[in-house]
């Protein structure tokens, strides 16, 4: 099988992320890029790891804003080699669009719906009554009209939204193998079971890039995926 694990490289520190995705790549699908890496090191930063790991690069810029900037934003990437892009699907359909209008050919871009961090309580907090369950169909429903190629979301919604989406790519953070810990995530699952329920991507941070052996710690969980399905 492919590998579905992408290793989010969460650091500030070009070396460091240089080093993890060096000790992970080979051992996983991809690697993903966010805020913390990118507000320090930008495109060029983006460009080094991507061009020395040879692995399939998510950058996880979260763009939410009005269409123009988004747009402006995205266009400003162009040159920056990502796969794939993160817009937040709360920016709404025309944002969206003009995400993926504006993105590099070929790139697939991807709307987050409800982060795993939050719980119904949290979501109630910003004035969204209802589930994450919820509100993440909403989302998807106008990520998939503007066009996008799929959506960010919890193992716990994605079975409905495959079978209402089924081209549709499903990325998957929350990710904890059995026993590990949880930290500020709130919506989670194994790797097994969230591949189970439809993962098409699975996100997974510290419980690679926390582990003495990153590349091994990587390596055990693709194994759990390929002895369960
Ligand atoms: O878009 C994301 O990747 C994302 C969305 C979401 O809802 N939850 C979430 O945790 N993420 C990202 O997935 C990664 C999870 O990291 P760990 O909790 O360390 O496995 C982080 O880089 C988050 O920014």
């Amino acid at each position: 099988m492919t590998n579905p694990v992408y290793c989010a490289v969460d650091t500030a520190d070009k070396d460091h992320a240089r080093a993890l995705a060096a000790r992970v790549a080979g051992r996983v699908g991809g690697i993903k890029l966010g805020l913390e890496f990118f507000m320090a090191n930008g495109r060029e930063g983006v460009a080094t790891v991507a061009g020395e790991s040879g692995v399939p690069v998510f950058l996880d810029l979260k763009l939410h804003d009005i269409p123009n900037t988004v747009a402006g934003a995205v266009r400003a990437l162009a040159a920056c080699p990502y796969d794939i892009l993160t817009v937040h699907a709360g920016g709404g359909s025309d944002m969206m669009r003009a995400a993926k209008d504006a993105a590099r050919p070929g790139a697939k871009v991807v709307g987050v719906t409800v982060l795993t961090s939050m719980d119904e309580y949290d979501l109630a907090a910003t004035g969204v009554i209802g589930t994450p369950a919820d509100q993440v169909r909403r989302l998807a429903v106008l990520a998939q009209g503007a066009g996008l190629d799929g959506i960010v979301c919890s193992a716990h919604e994605v079975a409905a939204m495959r079978a209402a989406w089924p081209e549709g790519v499903f990325i998957v953070p929350g990710i904890r193998p059995a026993g590990s810990d949880i930290g500020d995530q709130k919506r989670v699952m194994t790797p097994r079971e969230a591949m189970a329920a439809g993962a098409s991507i699975l996100v997974v941070g510290r419980p690679i890039t926390g582990a003495d052996d990153p590349g091994a710690a990587a390596d055990a969980i693709f194994q759990s995926l390929c002895q369960s399905l």
